[in-house]
Formats: structure tokens, sequence, C-alpha cells
């Protein structure tokens, strides 16, 4: 049997659904959600990313600003800018899009952002806070990942679970989250010798390398769940995933589609930290329950 199509965009409306509520709850309270946005350079993708993120927040009725620059744009002058948006108070997540130009330092401008205001999760604190199973903001695209992986109903308890990649901004997070709902974990990278004895054995395989074709069905699990993060083209052009869909689909339980899949789930989940964001300036039983995952209290092995 062909495997279920785990449904990036409609999984999106829901949550999106659930964030405009939330927001609006806000709002009233005069704490609308507020998300500065930048972007420097001319990348088309990238003004493609920024300008949905930006519709999104009007969608799911947030305040947000979008700061476009020229690519010869100088450093200083970004990290000004965020310094002016750290001291907003209407400004409640702060993005900068990626990749920069070569001559802007991306880790001078990550770590620029207020840790309350990272709602991209990529600065070295929330990092920190992620490995510590502390409160704090999770990268919005393995923080998606998860979210798609719960609607398929594994329990990820004890599962072994395969990441192919180690980003900061995605591999290496996907690891950790999955590791706080007790999967077992390889990652596997570009030094990884034979990678499909890896994926063979895994329940759950998350695929974010940024090459096509790196999973094929004969590196499949029959009923695995396969997420795939990647966005490639095909010699037509065509946007294709890390994943060859059509033969894994034939071996696993659930898969997601590109497009379609995962990239959805990334804007949401920004929506859905700055909304967080916004609520914690609230006074404790007001805010709504937040993303803190519980540590396995049983001694011995943990
Ligand atoms: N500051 C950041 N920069 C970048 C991030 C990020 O999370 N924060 N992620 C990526 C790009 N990205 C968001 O910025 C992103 C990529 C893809 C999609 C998406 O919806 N993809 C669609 C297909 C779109 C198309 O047709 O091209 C899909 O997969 O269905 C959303 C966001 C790098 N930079």
């Amino acid at each position: 049997m062909p495997a279920q199509l785990i449904d990036g965009v409609k999984l999106s409306q829901q949550l999106r659904a659930d964030i405009a509520r939330r927001a609006a709850e806000l709002t009233a309270q005069g704490r609308q959600p507020g998300l500065a946005v930048i972007i420097v350079g001319d990348d088309p993708a990238s003004h493609v990313y920024v300008r949905n993120k930006v519709k999104a927040c009007g969608d799911a009725g947030f305040h947000s600003v979008l700061e476009k620059y020229e690519a010869d744009f100088a450093e200083q002058a970004l990290l000004d800018r965020i310094a002016a948006l750290n001291a907003d108070p209407g400004i409640h997540g702060i993005l900068v899009q990626m990749p920069l130009p070569r001559h802007i330092d991306p880790s001078k401008v990550i770590e620029a952002i207020a840790t309350t205001k990272d709602v991209d999760g990529y600065s070295v604190l929330s990092a920190g806070e992620l490995v510590a199973n502390l409160p704090g903001f999770r990268p919005c695209t393995p923080y998606g990942c998860m979210k798609l992986i719960e609607t398929t109903g594994i329990d990820l308890r004890g599962k072994h679970a395969v990441v192919i990649g180690r980003s900061n901004t995605v591999g290496k997070p996907m690891a950790l989250l999955l590791l706080q709902q007790n999967a077992t974990v390889t990652i596997c990278h570009s030094a990884t010798p034979d990678l499909g004895y890896h994926t063979r054995q895994a329940d759950v395989v998350v695929a974010a390398v940024g090459r096509r074709n790196t999973l094929t069905g004969d590196m499949v699990k029959p009923g695995a769940v396969v997420i795939d993060v990647g966005i490639n083209r095909d010699d037509d052009g065509k946007l294709c995933g890390d994943v060859d869909f059509a033969s894994v689909s034939e071996v696993a339980a659930h898969i997601t589609p590109v497009p379609g899949g995962v990239g959805p789930m990334t804007i949401t989940m920004l929506l859905m930290n700055t909304l967080e964001s916004a609520e914690r300036g609230l006074p404790k039983n007001e805010a709504q329950p937040g993303q803190a995952q519980g540590m396995d209290p049983k001694p011995g092995l943990v």
C-alpha cells in the first residue's frame, strides 16, 4: 500500500486558525503580536519566502514590518537596525532572512537579536535552551517537522530516528527535538560511509541535506515515517526534496511531499514562536501553555 501523505498545508491551516484566535485575544488586550522581517540582497527565492511570511502575519492578525535592503547594505547598519527593533515594544519577533550576502557575518547578526525576540531560534542561547530542555524558541523548520510527525500518531519513545544532515538550523536541532521525545537518534552526514545501513533501521527518517534523491526506496524500512526537508530543483526545474518520492512512497507508511510538506510548516512555526513571544509578556496565568518539554525522570540511563 502506498504511503499516506503528511499534508503540511492542511496542518498549517489548522494551526494558523488557532494562532489567529490567540492573536485576536492578545490584540484585544492591547498586545498585538508583532514580527519584524529583514531581508538583505536580491535572492529571488528569499524574497518569495519573506513575502509569504508577511502575508501569513497579516492573515493571522499580526502586526509586521518588512525591511528590505540592497545587497551592499553595511553589516554595522544591519546591526543598528536590529538594536532599534530589540528596543521596540511593538515587536515580539525579529527575523533576518538567510542567506545573507557574503560580506555580512550571519553569527554576528543572529547574536545581535535579543534572545526574547529570536523567533528563528538560531542564536547560541536559544540552541543552549534546546540542549538543556529549557523553554525557548525552537528553530521553525525542525519544530514544524515535529508537528508533522505528531500527526502520524507514532509514539517516538524508543523508536529509532535517523536525521540526515547536521546543519545548525535543521539537522542538529531536529535530532535534539526527537531525543526530547525519547527517540534513539542517529545523525548521518557527508562523512557517513553507508547511509542506507542506518536509514534501513529507522522508524523515522528526516532528510535535510539539500541534495535530491539522497533517500531512495531501497534505503527505507517498510512502514517508516519519512520527512523531507529538502528544497531542490530537478532536471526540468521542478521543485523537489531530498527524497525520491516515487520509490520511497512505495515502502514508507507516511511521507511529506515537496512542495506542501515541511515548507508551509516553517512559516507556521514562525507565527507560533512570535505569538508565544507576545504571550510571554503577560502575567503567568494569562499566558497559554508553552512548549517546554519534560525530561524523562527515570533514574539510570537518561
Ligand atoms: N531566517 C530564516 N532564513 C531561512 C529559513 C528560516 O526558517 N529562517 N528557512 C529557509 C527558507 N524558508 C523560510 O525562510 C522557507 C522555505 C520554503 C518554504 C515553503 O513554503 N516552500 C514551499 C514551496 C515554495 C516554492 O514553491 O518555492 C513548500 O515546500 O511547499 C517556506 C519557507 C531558508 N532561510
